[in-house]
């Protein structure tokens, strides 16, 4: 089972449980996961969604060890599995915190980003090394970085694959603050105790409003992103990535199996 759900008095937490693989994901656990986040959204006795990682990661993206990686199939139905993950997220009536501990990768940025609050663990980063393995961002990526941060650092993230720091990332404004690991529970514990005190209707009503004002390219960027990654899957360097991935070969181009750089600060 890739996804675990918990309660914790009105708290719910959903958790990408795959810790041997860093939770990447593929299309099932994000169906799972869009399930998951859409029943706590119909479920009243709920007032905030924790989404978490289980062990030294939030998300490493999509799964790449996946049986056919090189089928457009696999990309379409991934994408639409990311798709529906991601605007459960932005659509479910609850707010939403993501806990970021360790990397957040690929889809995994998407899934950071999508949510209402970004709570960030100082060793976590973010990164999207889809250019290095012959793909484009998807999960809405394209959209969410840049309604982030603007488009000088999305380009530097979507394009060049470069890796922002916690304390990066909060200082560019990919997320609002960084916690020490010794708080990090206690400031995610806060933040949810708060909400908990806030009527549920006004906190949805607001959540979709802003969302709506906000992500109005999300719709758009889905539709690009798909049609772009079936092309890209079909090329040399997404077979060649595949294949270095498969073999645990660093490749030239990064230095890495996949890989990404940090962005200068
Ligand atoms: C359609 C696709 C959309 C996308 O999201 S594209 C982006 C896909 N994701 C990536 O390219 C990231 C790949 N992973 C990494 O770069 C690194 O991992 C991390 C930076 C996340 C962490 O590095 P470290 O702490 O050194 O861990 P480790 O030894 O690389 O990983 C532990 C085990 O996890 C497996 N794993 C990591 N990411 C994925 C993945 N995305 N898909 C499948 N498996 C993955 C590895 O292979 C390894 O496994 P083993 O212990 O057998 O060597």
């Amino acid at each position: 089972m890739s996804v675990s759900v918990t309660d914790d008095a009105a708290v719910r937490h959903i958790l990408i449980d795959r810790p041997d693989r860093m939770n990447a994901v593929d299309k099932d656990a994000l169906h799972r996961l869009a399930d998951a986040i859409e029943s706590a959204g119909a479920d009243p006795d709920v007032r905030t969604i924790v989404l978490s990682g289980t062990g030294r990661a939030f998300c490493a993206g999509g799964d790449l060890d996946v049986e056919d990686p090189l089928s457009v199939e696999n990309t379409a139905s991934t994408s639409d599995a990311a798709t529906r993950c991601i605007s459960a997220i932005v659509a479910v009536p609850r707010p939403v915190l993501a806990a970021v501990r360790g990397p957040a990768v690929g889809v995994g940025v998407s899934l950071a980003l999508a949510a209402d609050f970004t709570v960030v663990r100082s060793d976590a980063f973010f990164s999207m090394p889809f250019t290095s393995i012959g793909l484009m961002p998807d999960g809405g990526a394209t959209a969410l970085v840049a309604a982030s941060v603007g488009r000088a650092v999305a380009m530097r993230m979507s394009l060049l694959g470069e890796r922002l720091s916690a304390t990066d990332a909060a200082r560019m404004g990919l997320v609002a603050a960084v916690h020490e690991p010794d708080v990090f529970e206690a400031e995610l514990a806060k933040l949810t105790a708060r909400l908990s005190r806030i009527s549920i209707e006004s906190l949805a009503l607001t959540k979709l409003a802003v969302n709506d004002s906000s992500l109005t390219e999300l719709g758009d960027a889905f539709a690009r992103e798909r049609a772009g990654q079936i092309r890209l899957t079909t090329t040399d360097s997404f077979r060649d990535a595949i294949a270095a991935f498969t073999a645990k070969r660093t490749r030239p181009e990064t230095g890495e199996r996949t890989g990404s750089d940090h962005v200068g600060s």
